[in-house]
């Protein structure tokens, strides 16, 4: 930071992208307890995802959809730093851009929000299943293909008037957001991995800034969390090696065992349930990017061509 300007976080303006910016400004103020509270400022700024409200964001592809302007104004120097939901974040920055800091992760699994059942196997056949996530699609369908499942837009608020207008009988949520935004009252259940693997770097939060800008790479540094980085590492070098997104059929969790090791198990689905591939890695956490990329180079070949068409 250079003489009295201030370090400008940049982020989305939605309840929860808002939360994780000033989670970031808090942050920074308990590791540098020097700078003043006017030092630290939350930008927002409207990316194109924001402004699509009425479209499956899987029908309109493009990868960033929801992180472009945020990078424009980081890259024009307008803010310093960008916060991140990992789990939107494109496997490839734009050149001169680098993830420097993760924050520890929330819990990475999904929930399972409901008026009318206790869990995806006590939903009534044929029951009305509301999602925007392909991934999500696809898991409930490989388990249950008589249910139907809608597209499902809009914040956590609006999901939930949704659910309790009766618009339909189940919807799936991030745990990592509902704890952020304090709506946990409203989980029905949290979904075990073995049932629903949950998107790659789902819970993790990461600061974006210029690879060129080492003040802000030392303010950050004081927050950055290594078991984090282990297996949002080895998770997103299977969603690369796929060349994934968070709108792709593609599941990954990797947790450190007792032993040390890192577990990386990983799965892609078809859309409409109907087939699955998934694999499982063990190793040291020095070798988290290598286990993924290994992992999602087995996935590819195990697919073959069709299947990875389906979901790319
Ligand atoms: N794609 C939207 C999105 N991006 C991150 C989260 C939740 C928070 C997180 O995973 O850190 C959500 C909402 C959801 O999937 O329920």
């Amino acid at each position: 930071m250079n003489g009295q300007a201030s370090m400008k976080i940049g982020t989305r303006g939605s309840p929860l992208a808002l939360w994780q910016a000033n989670e970031v400004k808090r942050r920074l103020h308990q590791a540098h307890p020097e700078l003043p509270d006017e030092a630290v400022e939350v930008v927002v700024i409207t990316t194109t995802g924001d402004r699509i409200r009425d479209r499956a964001l899987a029908s309109i592809g493009g990868k960033g959809l929801f992180t472009k302007e945020i990078e424009e104004a980081l890259a024009a120097g307008e803010i310093d730093m960008a916060v991140h939901s990992m789990k939107d974040m494109p496997t490839v920055l734009p050149d001169g851009m680098e993830i420097c800091c993760l924050l520890p992760r929330e819990d990475p699994r999904d929930a399972f929000i409901c008026n009318v059942a206790e869990g995806i196997a006590g939903l009534p056949h044929g029951a009305v299943v509301g999602t925007a996530s392909l991934r999500r699609q696809a898991q409930v369908l490989h388990r249950r293909p008589d249910l139907k499942v809608i597209t499902f837009r809009g914040n956590v608020a609006t999901r939930l008037e949704k659910l309790d207008r009766g618009e339909v009988a189940a919807t799936f949520l991030a745990n990592a957001g509902l704890i952020r935004l304090q709506r946990t009252e409203r989980i029905t259940a949290l979904i075990e991995p073995e049932e629903m693997l949950p998107a790659v770097a789902q819970g993790a939060v990461g600061v974006e800034i210029r690879s060129d800008d080492e003040a802000t790479r030392e303010r950050l540094a004081a927050l950055h969390d290594t078991e984090t980085e282990y297996a949002v590492t080895a998770e997103r070098a299977m969603l690369a090696a796929l060349d994934g997104s968070c709108r792709t059929p593609i599941a990954g969790l990797g947790l450190r065992q007792a032993d040390g090791e890192l577990w990386l198990r990983a799965e892609i689905v078809m859309p409409d349930g109907s087939d699955r591939r998934a694999t499982e890695r063990r190793g040291p956490v020095s070798d988290a990017f290598r286990m993924g990329d290994d992992a999602g180079q087995q996935l590819k070949r195990d697919a073959g061509p069709a299947f990875l068409a389906e979901i790319l």
